[in-house]
């Protein structure tokens, strides 16, 4: 399943849009999450808590500790050199996650059907062995680029279709033998 040109074990992913919510360098709202590809189709991320990342005072929103799973389980299409989004995903919270914690997430590709990417996260508190505190499930579904082209509102489309940088990670999912 792993892609001959995968990056190799240890390799920062680099984010896939420079605005993306989740690992977006160029989001300041965002995550800022960093994926390191693992063995496999394997990675490993982190993510820490910061203040406007709150539900409850001084914890982590589920949605916001969603999105990290989600980021982290979509940064393995780098390992795939697919393009997928998420179908499905559900997620179990275990224990609260406060502000300032430092997430460890890992995420494994478990099958692929066809279209259809199936994989699991899970999201460790005070240090990459330390107790879980979320997982998920996921399915993702292979797209092309032109369903980003057909749904995405067109300034950001044309902004990224004028980016020689974004031409170039959208063309390094795209080439599969
Ligand atoms: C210039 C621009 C550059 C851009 C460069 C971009 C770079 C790379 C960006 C990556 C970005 C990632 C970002 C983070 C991950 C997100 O957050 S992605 C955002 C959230 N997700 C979405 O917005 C997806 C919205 N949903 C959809 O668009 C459509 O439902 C989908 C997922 C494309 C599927 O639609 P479809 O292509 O018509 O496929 P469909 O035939 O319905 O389903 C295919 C199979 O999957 C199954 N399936 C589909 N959905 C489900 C479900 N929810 N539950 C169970 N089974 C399902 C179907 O039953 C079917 O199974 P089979 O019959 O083949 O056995």
């Amino acid at each position: 399943m792993r892609h001959p040109d995968a990056p190799a074990p240890g390799e920062l992913l680099g984010a896939h849009y420079g605005q993306c919510f989740g690992c977006g360098g160029d989001q300041p709202h965002g995550l800022h999450l960093e994926a390191r590809a693992g063995e496999g189709v394997s990675l490993t991320a982190e993510f820490t808590v910061q203040p406007a990342h709150q539900g409850a005072p001084g914890l982590a929103h589920g949605g916001v500790l969603t999105s990290a799973l989600d980021e982290t389980l979509g940064s393995l299409n780098w390992l795939l050199r697919t393009i997928a989004v998420t179908g499905r995903l559900e997620t179990d919270f275990v224990r609260p996650v406060p502000v300032g914690t430092t997430l460890h997430l890992e995420a494994e590709v478990t099958a692929v059907a066809g279209r259809k990417i199936y994989s699991t996260a899970t999201g460790r508190v005070g240090g990459p062995d330390g107790p879980v505190a979320v997982r998920a499930e996921a399915l993702f579904i292979e797209v092309k680029v032109d369903h980003f082209v057909d749904h995405g509102r067109p300034e950001e489309i044309q902004a990224a279709m004028n980016d020689p940088d974004q031409v170039r990670r959208a063309r390094a999912f795209e080439v599969n033998p």
